[in-house]
């Protein structure tokens, strides 16, 4: 297999952006998040913060100007105990408000990634189709977890901890200034390189990491699919294809840990320089001030603690403005979420369902999921309060699409739907789909017990209700034989219940939910004669005295139906009941002559 084609059988896409340029409006946004803590968490935190930054700032005065110039050097012991004294008071209430400081900051930083990803959460629940059609649910994954977590170091160390640097920075340089100004600066010389450092050297890091991580995730993607797709893999005997294009991006991952590890190793002898060249500073120029009777030993001592004390706060301010990068570009996304409106909205004084009986119109329907293609086109449908609609057609012919619209989970193109002749686009929304239920070709089953899988249909059944639901259904039997019967645990999509049981499962949900009209969208696949029956009477007892629309696959389904519809390319070009469409010896007819020969030759 040649190069380029390798390719395009393994396509993962490359990682997002990670950073993005400094924005104001979205920092203030971003801050608006603190806005609950203002009164509680952050005046703590920052009382915290300034205490422990006072004792910093204050104990190499101590030490080096009073301890050394007045007490030592004048031999005042009862001085030097006294400050000693102070000394060890003032560690003690550093190291208490250290720690509430770090509690309190955690705190917060996990209050605001809480609040913050709740808030997606919510949002994303009430998005309609539309916004999941066009993305992954990966996709949507990566946001509320990743995006958001992204930005907790942002929130827990920054918002404080950028408060504290900068008040320790100018603290130590008035105090400096205050000491000696002509050694503050000299010693301040070495600033420029420790900013260098701090933001382009650890940027360039930073950077090469991160490749690290891309390639690191095209390799997990690359191995994922491979192994799950062994068996496939194995029979159309393309091991070798893979093993070339595992080789490729192995190699690629390896050149980009080599490179950030060689850009690390010059991360610390720089660090190293910058405090040297300080150092160098202060030995030639103090020593040259001391002699010339400009300044005290005591304050050259004050100064060489305070020199330690520059790298911390400036390093911290380099990460944070990194940090502020990385939150851009996740903020960003988190926001794009946030702002994006329901392609359905709910209208301000919307009629209520509650007197609507449940005929529905369709009235000269168009749709279109996007600009290339109508997905219907012209459809006119009446479907009398308790009568059940059949919809046939092949596939993609736009039977999902016509369900779709009843539960107004798409807004039509041009006509329009309609529950007793009220627009579904004025009906409440929430109404509307409360009263509409809908069994979906593919089950959903969630983690959690049978019970509770069926319990979905009305959250607030009795254990009871639950089970006179599934007897009605006929799920009874299957269920009992179960190990721990309705208490079953069963897991995300059902993977322990057949395909029929799942569908028994869901008819008991929507009969729990009792809604006055009813969708269900046929599972096509083939089950077993009995099962069949136990689904087809299931079926019978769901769908009495409630308006439904079928989607139906099974010839015993369609023939029972009120009336049929044969839907192609989006076009409606048959209808009438079973007897009628077949007298016409048109697409109805051919569909279920299909079907026979197909099940003929099945048996
Ligand atoms: N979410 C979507 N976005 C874009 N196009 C879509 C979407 N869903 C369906 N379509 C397109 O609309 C047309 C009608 O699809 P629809 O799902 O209604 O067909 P169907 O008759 O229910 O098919 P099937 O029997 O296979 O379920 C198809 O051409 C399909 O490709």
């Amino acid at each position: 297999m040649t190069k380029s084609s390798l390719k395009e059988r393994f396509y993962y896409p490359e990682d997002r952006v990670i950073e993005k340029p400094f924005n104001w409006a979205q920092l203030i946004r971003l801050l608006t998040y603190l806005k609950p803590y203002l009164k509680t968490l952050i005046p703590k935190a920052a009382a915290a913060m300034l205490a422990s930054t006072a004792v910093r700032l204050i104990v190499p005065i101590i030490i080096g100007v009073y301890a050394f110039d007045n007490a030592i050097a004048k031999e005042n012991y009862s001085l030097l105990y006294w400050l000693v004294g102070v000394t060890a008071f003032l560690y003690a209430l550093s190291f208490v408000s250290n720690w509430y400081r770090i509690k309190t900051t955690n705190q917060l930083g996990q209050y605001v990634i809480h609040d913050l990803r709740e808030s997606l959460f919510n949002h994303v629940q009430f998005l309609s189709h539309r916004f999941f059609d066009s993305r992954s649910a990966g996709s949507i994954l990566v946001r509320i977890i990743n995006d958001v977590n992204s930005m907790q170091d942002l929130f827990t160390n920054g918002v404080i901890n950028t408060l504290m640097d900068m008040v320790t920075l100018v603290g130590i340089f008035v105090i400096l200034f205050v000491l000696s100004p002509p050694l503050a600066i000299a010693v301040l010389l070495i600033i420029p390189l420790m900013f260098f450092i701090s933001t382009k050297l650890r940027r360039k890091i930073r950077r090469a990491w991160q490749n690290v991580r891309m390639k690191m995730s095209k390799l997990n993607s690359h191995l994922n699919e491979s192994i799950q797709g062994i068996r496939v893999t194995q029979s159309f005997t393309q091991e070798k294809g893979n093993m070339e294009y595992f080789k490729g991006v192995n190699v690629e991952n390896f050149l980009a840990w080599k490179e950030a590890s060689r850009k690390n190793a010059m991360f610390r002898p720089f660090v190293d320089l910058s405090n040297a060249a300080g150092s160098a500073i202060l030995i030639w120029f103090g020593a040259y001030l001391i002699n010339s009777g400009s300044i005290e030993i005591g304050t050259f001592i004050s100064f060489s603690f305070y020199l330690g004390m520059f790298w911390g706060p400036i390093s911290r301010l380099g990460q944070v403005y990194n940090q502020l990068l990385v939150a851009m570009a996740s903020s960003e996304r988190i926001f794009e979420f946030l702002d994006e409106k329901p392609s359905v909205p709910d209208k301000k004084n919307a009629v209520s369902m509650e007197k609507i009986r449940g005929t529905i119109d369709f009235d000269h329907v168009e749709f279109s999921y996007d600009e290339s293609r109508k997905a219907l086109k012209g459809i006119n449908l009446h479907v009398p309060a308790g009568e059940t609609l059949a919809l046939v057609g092949h596939t993609g012919s736009g039977k999902t699409t016509i369900a779709s619209l009843v539960s107004r989970f798409y807004d039509v193109t041009s006509g329009a739907v309609s529950f007793d002749g009220v627009d579904v686009r004025d009906i409440n929304l929430r109404e509307l789909r409360s009263s509409v239920g809908t069994v979906i070709q593919e089950t959903y089953i969630f983690s959690g017990t049978i019970m509770e899988n069926i319990r979905f249909g009305k959250p607030d059944a009795t254990d009871q209700e639950v089970v006179k639901a599934a007897e009605a259904i006929g799920a009874n039997s299957f269920i009992e034989a179960l190990p721990h019967g309705y208490q079953t645990e069963v897991e995300e999509r059902g993977n322990v219940l057949s395909v029929g049981e799942r569908q028994l499962l869901s008819f008991a949900r929507a009969l729990l939910s009792d809604p006055r009209t009813l969708i269900l969208d046929e599972a096509t696949a083939s089950i077993d004669t009995e099962t069949e029956l136990v689904i087809q009477a299931a079926l019978k007892k769901l769908l009495k005295g409630r308006t439904s629309i079928i989607i139906a696959h099974r010839l015993s389904t369609i023939r029972d139906a009120d009336h049929i519809v044969v839907l192609n390319e989006g076009e409606i070009v048959e209808q009438g009941s079973h007897d009628q469409l077949m007298k016409m010896r048109g697409k109805y007819f051919d569909l279920v002559l299909s079907q026979y020969n197909m099940l003929d030759s099945a048996s």
